[in-house]
């Protein structure tokens, strides 16, 4: 099958690679023009694990190519993906003008049946506003489909190529034949497909996103609560993931979540539920906890120092908002920074992937580390931000050595209260008993 993907960041680049991988013919497209060109010549543009060797097979068979010219990059697709970004707009809904502008340039252009696919996170309604968009100047039949995507980044391939599920929204029969042989590959595989309408395929995809991320407050409040009444989150996070109803996934407590998806998304569908006039009470608790739960350790790093940071040199381990990825969208690493900065700290970062977009962001703000202990080379303390896993065995001899104190803020959960306690560090996590061996 002839593919288009219309946007070349994570969800695009991943999309076309996979699909170029069960045999297809992929063209990206993309309006930067500094993308295409590295990835024509075959240099990655994100981080994503076990992506670069698919993307490199593919290249060279002639089956994944890039452009920046829109009607080049459709000429003869049976189906075109839209795999555009949708940033909160002012108000906090999904800003649809990528969307919908790509789609006007699409009805000028097309000259043959195609099948219009929204990969992008949109909010109910949008496949009609495609629809119109595209119809407005259109002279060919077409279709549009709801199909969101529910990859997590840093384990992106796997998750698209043996996803949970595969959501489809239509209501046409053509289009419908067309996207059971694009995904036969995977259904193949066993990997379920669940037609449905457009409206509710695109209401699937945020109620997957607030669910999760209500999931992961949740867990936090309860954390929050097991400070105040001596109980520890892990083993209440062990004690009801076992129960099949709840699962053990998303239950992880920590410094709330963060991404390009969750916070734009729970908000966004807090929009639409103002715009049709329903209050979800539920959403609006989420990001009113997430928001303070990002920098919940911040009074306790201040509180240890007597209420002063002025002076002090604080490293912080991970600026990724998640492991696995050099995405720093929304990641609570940024939040922290700012709160250190804002109480006069000085900042030393490490992150295995991440470094050089936060640079991008904040340039000298914060001093950059090669490795996790140059970052805390003559630190006051050690915050960490992202379990990434060479954070979960380090060399504590070399780390006590390298901090002016034996003092961790772990926003992850990763070491365990009693080895902390053995080994003479102040400890302070999630949920858990502060260990304080130094007063
Ligand atoms: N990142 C994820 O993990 C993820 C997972 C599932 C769904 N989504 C959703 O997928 C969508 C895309 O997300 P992303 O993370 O891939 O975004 P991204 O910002 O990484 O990529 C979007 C790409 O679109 C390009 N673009 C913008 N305007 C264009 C135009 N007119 N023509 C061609 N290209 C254009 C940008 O240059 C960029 O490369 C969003 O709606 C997001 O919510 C993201
Ligand atoms: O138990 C957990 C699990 C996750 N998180 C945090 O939640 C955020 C999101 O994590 P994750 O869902 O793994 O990453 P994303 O790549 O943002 O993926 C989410 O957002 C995508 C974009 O919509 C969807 O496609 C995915 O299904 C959905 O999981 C991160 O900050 C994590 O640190 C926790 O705090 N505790």
């Amino acid at each position: 099958m002839k593919i288009a993907v219309v946007g070349t960041g994570y969800v695009g680049l991943v999309t076309g690679t996979c699909f170029a991988e069960t045999g297809n013919t992929v063209t990206c497209i993309d309006i930067d023009a500094s993308k295409v060109e590295s990835l024509s010549k075959g240099k990655m543009t994100i981080y994503e694990p076990g992506l670069d060797v698919l993307f490199e097979r593919n290249r060279k068979e002639n089956r994944l190519l890039f452009t920046t010219n829109l009607a080049e990059g459709i000429k003869d697709a049976e189906v075109i993906f839209l795999a555009l970004p949708t940033p909160p707009g002012e108000d906090g809904s999904a800003d649809l003008k990528y969307i919908l502008g790509v789609a006007n340039e699409l009805g000028k252009i097309l000259d043959h049946y195609a099948v219009i696919i929204d990969k992008s996170t949109v909010p109910v309604g949008t496949s009609e506003k495609v629809h119109a968009a595209v119809a407005a100047n259109a002279k060919v039949d077409f279709d549009v489909v709801s199909n969101p995507e529910f990859l997590r980044e840093g384990v992106a391939v796997d998750d698209f190529m043996k996803p949970d599920r595969v959501v489809i929204g239509t209501n046409s029969e053509r289009a419908k034949v067309i996207m059971e042989k694009l995904y036969a590959p995977l259904v193949r595989q066993g990997n379920p497909v669940i037609f449905m309408d457009e409206r509710s395929a695109e209401m699937t995809k945020y109620a997957a996103n607030a669910f999760l991320a209500m999931k992961i407050t949740f867990m936090n409040e309860i954390a929050n609560l097991c400070e105040k009444a001596g109980a520890d989150v892990d083993n209440v996070r062990r004690g009801i993931g076992t129960d099949s109803r709840i699962g053990k996934r998303f239950l992880f407590p920590g410094i709330g979540y963060g991404g390009s998806c969750f916070p734009k998304d729970v908000q966004a569908l807090g929009k639409t539920a103002t715009e049709y006039g329903y209050d979800f009470k539920i959403l609006k608790s989420v990001m009113l906890v997430n928001d303070k739960q990002k920098t919940k350790l911040i009074p306790r790093v201040k509180e240890y120092f007597g209420g002063e940071l002025k002076g002090k040199t604080i490293a912080l381990w991970g600026l990724a908002f998640k492991p696995h990825t050099d995405d720093i969208r929304e990641a609570p690493a940024l939040y922290n920074i700012k709160a250190l900065r804002r109480a006069g700290a000085k900042v030393v970062v490490f992150d295995p992937e991440a470094t050089a977009n936060v640079r991008k962001e904040i340039g000298k703000k914060v001093k950059y580390a090669k490795s996790p202990y140059e970052a805390v080379e003559g630190a006051d303390a050690l915050m960490i931000m992202t379990e990434w896993p060479e954070f979960r065995t380090p060399d504590f001899e070399k780390l006590s050595a390298a901090l002016n104190n034996k003092v961790i803020f772990d926003g992850r959960n990763l070491y365990d209260l009693t080895e902390m306690r053995t080994l003479g560090y102040d400890y302070y996590s999630i949920g858990r008993e502060d260990i304080v061996v130094s007063k």
